[in-house]
Parts: structure tokens; C-alpha cells; sequence
């Protein structure tokens, strides 16, 4: 075999559920199947070239649909993988995952981890039982990336596809094909090809080693939300959310942040009600330019640069574990 390794290294396995883990009634159901059925011993059995790729160990962390991601799930994964980065015998983690919220959770562990060690997730858009099931060869892809000392200190990946994506800039842009994941403009960070990574990119942005985000003695997270923008919108929505108690609600504006004039005056009193106001874009790439379409400054609202609504509404989750200060809020989605 080409896969030359001295030593092994070790990965350790977490698996959190998904299609990966999923199973269907015939060979061609890639529809209507259940996910997050298969545990994760079957998953490392399925594929036996593993244990040329590194020693693997598995652990069930939690078995769900990803769609059915918490914020407890988010703390409980969180603080496993900086458990086992912390020994001196871990030298890596893969970690099994539904696509729908995997990019969430990579951003999210992308800001708490606090390693150099290599963490990537991975999972597959057609079930276990499915003819051509991706999640094998996705699976042996992530453990050879976890298992390679190239991949330390780039912050947390996504592996799907032969493709590496980075954390912070990949997404989900497709329902249902295998090639789903996309880092769309600012670009993937490399290949997967003959048992190894090859890396073109690496990103400006702090993540993992340099994170100021600390979760180790958090047990939640404070509630933020999603507000859609379109035509004809109106603040029912909003107001129930602020009514709810929300610390934080990200506007996913139209164009680059827009704010419909019949919905600006809600997101000013819900600001002075104490909500922090995060203007980003339902669009999918570029900049929202502060203090473009909105006086931020006077409006004492922050602007998500070009994280999307869901990436987010991660940052402020966590930044606000740390402050209510708008202007140290504005840096962090400079800086992360
Ligand atoms: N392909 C998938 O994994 C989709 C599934 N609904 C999940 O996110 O768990």
C-alpha cells in the first residue's frame, strides 16, 4: 500500500449522527431513509482501510439528525474534542456529522477548539445502504487528513468529496448531490488525493490556537435568532423573538444587508430594549459594508463582514459570553 507511515497516528472517532449513519430500505433509497441509525463501531468497521491509515478509536457522542443540532449538543462536542486534543496520545479527531448543520458546527468548534491538532468533520449526502454510498470514502479521507501533520494549525475542516473546506467559508449549497459542499468565492483550502491533502489556502481569519472564546465553564449559550428578509416583510417575527428574551438577532437582510423601511424602526427598539442587532446577508458571498445600507454608527448595530446568517449567529452567541459592547463586537467579526 502507498499509505507509508512510521508510526500510526490516533484519531479518535466522535460520532454525531446523520446520513453517514443513515440507513434506507433498498440500495437505490437516497430519499426517505433514516438517519443517524448505524453506530459508530459499524461505520469504522465498513471501512477496513482505515486501520492502514491510522489508529482509529470511535465514540458515540450523541446519534441525531443534524437538523435537530442544540446549542447543548454544541458545548457537550465542544468540550470532548479540547479533552482529547489535550492528551498527549490523541493526535487528531473526525468527527461524524449530519450535512445540513455540519458547517455550523465546524464554525462553532472552529472559534472553541484550542489545539493545533488537526479536527475535521465529515459526512455524506446518501445513506450507508445506498449504491454508492459517499461516507466511506469521505470517512477515509477525513481519518487520512486528521492523521496528517500538514493539516495542524489550519483550524477546523470540512472533508466531503476529495475537496478539504475550511470551517469558516464553506456551506452546504445543494439539497441533495453528492458535491454539495462549496467554499464559494473566497475558496476551498485543497484536495484530498492519493492518501493525502494537498493545501493551496489557509485563511486571515483566528480560529483554534488563537481564539479568545472560552466554553470550559459555560452550560449555555445566550439565545440568538434569525430574522429572513424579503419582500413585503414585517416585524412579527422580530418582536416575538425580543418578546422571547432574545440577547441577539441577526437580520438576514436582502442584497448586502438591506433592512425593509417598515421593519428598521422594530430592530432600533429592539436595540434599545438591549438586543444586540447583527445586520448580515441572505445573499451567500461578499462583504456587508458597515454604515452602508445603514448608519450602524448612529444605530449602534454590528455588521457580520461576510459570515452568513448562520455562521452569525455563532459569533454572537459566543462574543456575548465575553460582552455587550458593540464596538468589541464589530472586531470580532473582523477578526475571527
Ligand atoms: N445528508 C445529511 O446528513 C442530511 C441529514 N438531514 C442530516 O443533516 O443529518
Amino acid at each position: 500500500q502507498e499509505v507509508a507511515q512510521q508510526k500510526l497516528a490516533h484519531v479518535a472517532i466522535l460520532a454525531t449522527g446523520g446520513t453517514i449513519a443513515g440507513s434506507g430500505a433498498t440500495s437505490t433509497t437516497t430519499v426517505g431513509y433514516t438517519a443517524a441509525t448505524v453506530g459508530v463501531q459499524q461505520l469504522i468497521n465498513a471501512v477496513p482501510e482505515l486501520q492502514k491509515a491510522a489508529h482509529v478509536t470511535g465514540e458515540q457522542v450523541f446519534q441525531i439528525a443534524s437538523e435537530s443540532m442544540t446549542n447543548d449538543h454544541w458545548l457537550k462536542l465542544g468540550k470532548r474534542v479540547n479533552e482529547l486534543l489535550s492528551k498527549d496520545d490523541v493526535d487528531g479527531i473526525v468527527i461524524t456529522h449530519g450535512t445540513d448543520t455540519l458547517e455550523e458546527t465546524a464554525y462553532f468548534l472552529n472559534l472553541v477548539v484550542k489545539s493545533r491538532k488537526p479536527v475535521v468533520l465529515v459526512g455524506a449526502m446518501r445513506p450507508s445502504t445506498a449504491l454508492s454510498a459517499d461516507g466511506p470514502i469521505n470517512l477515509y479521507n477525513a481519518v487520512l487528513l486528521a492523521a496528517s501533520p500538514d493539516a495542524a494549525g489550519k483550524g477546523v475542516m470540512v472533508a466531503l468529496g476529495d475537496q478539504i473546506h475550511g470551517a469558516r467559508d464553506v456551506t452546504k449549497s445543494n439539497t441533495s448531490t453528492p458535491d454539495a459542499f462549496r467554499t464559494p468565492e473566497l475558496g476551498m483550502l485543497g484536495y484530498m488525493q492519493g492518501n493525502k491533502p494537498y493545501f493551496y489556502h489557509v485563511t486571515t481569519r483566528k480560529h483554534t490556537v488563537d481564539t479568545e472564546f472560552d466554553i470550559s465553564k459555560l452550560d449555555a449559550l445566550p439565545q440568538v435568532d434569525i430574522v429572513y428578509g424579503y419582500a413585503n416583510m414585517n416585524t412579527v417575527a422580530l418582536n416575538a423573538f425580543i418578546a422571547s428574551g432574545d440577547k441577539g438577532i441577526i437580520h438576514a437582510g436582502t442584497g448586502d444587508g438591506s433592512v425593509a423601511a417598515q421593519v428598521k424602526p422594530g430592530l432600533v427598539e429592539a436595540r434599545k430594549k438591549g438586543a444586540i442587532i447583527v445586520r448580515s446577508a441572505r445573499v451567500g458571498n461578499g462583504i456587508v459594508a458597515r454604515n452602508g445600507e445603514a448608519n450602524d454608527d448612529q444605530l449602534d448595530f454590528v455588521v457580520s463582514d461576510t459570515l452568513n446568517p448562520q455562521k452569525a449567529r455563532i459569533l454572537l452567541m459566543l462574543a456575548l459570553t465575553k460582552t455587550n459592547n458593540t464596538k468589541e463586537i464589530q472586531r470580532m467579526y473582523y477578526t475571527y
